[in-house]
């Protein structure tokens, strides 16, 4: 494969840390398919965001677009992820997001089909990655949206809960959203909730 040829400044940063993220949630199994989609918010307040298709582990320079809040495509033509809106919402809603990951684990796309608007998780220690927590004696609602492929639809659905949330959500037979102010805390809080769901879908098999 040919030696990767970053572009210069906070952009090449920022693409280097999604294609990193996203060998990172492949390692995980959560990027199966084509499925999941990374971005970062930059200093001049466009979007780093992965490109739509193409598989998010094996991602190269040329998988990662630039788009403007709106989302849209900063070179005209540029394919941005079909999800970009909800990426675009979040940062939105948040000032203090700088990135956000969408993936599609096993445990988040089964807990969900069970059925039910929100997974409720309590007494895990992990709880304490999310934002705000600092026990594990606490119930954190992680709100389950049904799927739909109008992402505008689904953004005004999912618009109404953001400011109650601090783990993130799931889209029904879907996958994840979850942000942080940075790749890191926002890996990390990816890591944290799939943790949680995978305990929560192992408490389901026990007699
Ligand atoms: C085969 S996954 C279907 C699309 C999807 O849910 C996803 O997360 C990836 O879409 P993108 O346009 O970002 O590649
Ligand atoms: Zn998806």
């Amino acid at each position: 494969m040919a030696q990767a040829v970053f572009p210069a400044g906070a952009y090449c940063r920022a693409v280097e840390r999604i294609i990193a993220a996203g060998q990172r949630m492949d390692r995980f199994g959560w990027v199966p398919a084509t499925a999941g989609n990374i971005s970062i918010r930059l200093p001049d307040g466009n979007l780093a965001i992965t490109r739509s298709g193409g598989h998010k582990g094996q991602l190269g320079p040329d998988g990662v677009i630039c788009v403007d809040p709106q989302g849209r495509p900063l070179a005209p033509g540029d394919r941005p992820s079909a999800e970009t809106l909800l990426h675009c919402q979040v940062y939105a809603h948040d000032p203090a997001a700088g990135a956000v990951l969408h993936g599609h684990s096993v445990a988040s796309t089964v807990l969900s089909m069970a059925g039910g608007d929100a997974l409720v998780l309590e007494g895990y220690e992990v709880q304490k990655v999310f934002a705000g927590q600092d026990t594990h004696a606490a119930r954190v609602h992680v709100p389950i949206f049904d799927n739909d492929q109008d992402i505008a639809r689904l953004a005004r659905v999912v618009a109404p809960h953001l400011a109650g949330m601090c783990a993130g959500y799931i889209i029904r037979g879907h996958g994840v959203y979850v942000w942080g102010a940075d790749m890191d805390m926002a890996l990390a809080r990816l890591e944290g909730l799939e943790f949680l769901l995978a305990c929560e879908l192992e408490k389901r098999k026990l007699p």
